[in-house]
């Protein structure tokens, strides 16, 4: 089983401490877990140094996987290269250099990521010519045609419809169990996470606030303390927890 735990990570740039002393307990594979926090909390400041493209302090300990086990899927990818889905795709298998070759397991690998997340209808569409949903499901694919053990992705949900937006996380919920990887999405909306997560990180500060089972961290509390916004959970009629949002509270202790 895959692991991933942080051990008093910081983070700068220049000058200005983004993240202090972050340390969470071990966040096991097979499941997903969600990062919260408000707007610049330092999410995708977290996903960078995990990921190796930040230097700091601290330690990220990895542990049933390598450095080249992990992939790191940004809030904005470009997507402006004169190539088909299919090639892109082919393109993220074969980034880590190797033969230039498709092996039957790797051409197996590209349809399977196209099903997963039912992409396949885009296949020899160019890139430049995709919708903003479509983009961004296409970039879930390219971030995972390689079976990576750890997964960071920034709001790989932001653009997509109700409908893609469940179908996308389902997905991603299959992936995380069918590979026993450690899968973490940065999110706004807290319905999908209620809804998809099993854990949950709130960034505030620079530092975790707390981490846990989605349903005891996600408290009303919490969430008027990372956003500066009133809520209750209640149960849709089909049984899942919701958030309903009551408005501005006054007991906002945001990151700056
Ligand atoms: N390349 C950079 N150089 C300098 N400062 C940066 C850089 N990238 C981010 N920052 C700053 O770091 C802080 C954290 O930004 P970050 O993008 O990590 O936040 P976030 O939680 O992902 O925000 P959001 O929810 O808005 O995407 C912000 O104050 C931002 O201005």
């Amino acid at each position: 089983m895959v692991s991933l735990a942080l051990d008093r990570v910081g983070a700068r740039y220049g000058r200005r401490q983004i993240l202090d002393d972050v340390s969470t307990p071990m966040i096991e594979g097979g499941a997903l877990t969600a990062l919260v926090g408000a707007n610049a909390a330092g999410k995708s400041t977290l996903f960078r140094r995990i990921a190796g493209q930040l230097h700091g302090p601290g330690t990220v300990r990895l542990t049933g996987a390598g450095d080249d086990d992990l992939r790191y899927m940004p809030q904005d990818t470009a997507m402006s290269a004169a190539l088909t889905v299919y090639e892109s795709i082919i393109l993220a298998l074969k980034q880590g250099g190797g033969s230039w070759r498709l092996s039957a397991a790797e051409l197996a690998a590209v349809d399977d990521v196209l099903r997963r997340f039912s992409v396949e209808h885009l296949a020899h569409r160019q890139l430049p010519e995709l919708s903003g949903g479509q983009r961004q499901a296409v970039s879930v694919a390219q971030t995972l045609v390689t079976r990576p053990k750890v997964v960071l992705m920034d709001e790989p949900t932001s653009a997509l419809d109700l409908y893609r937006q469940y179908e996308v996380l389902e997905a991603l919920n299959r992936y995380a169990e069918d590979t026993g990887a450690v899968v973490i999405l940065a999110l706004h909306d807290l319905n999908q996470v209620m809804r998809a997560c099993t854990t949950v990180m709130a960034l505030a500060g620079g530092r975790i606030l707390a981490t846990g089972p989605t349903l005891e961290v996600l408290t009303p509390d919490l969430i008027g303390k990372l956003y500066g916004i009133d809520t209750r959970v209640e149960r849709c009629s089909r049984g899942c927890p919701m958030m309903i949002v009551d408005g501005p509270s006054h007991t906002a202790a945001t990151a700056s």
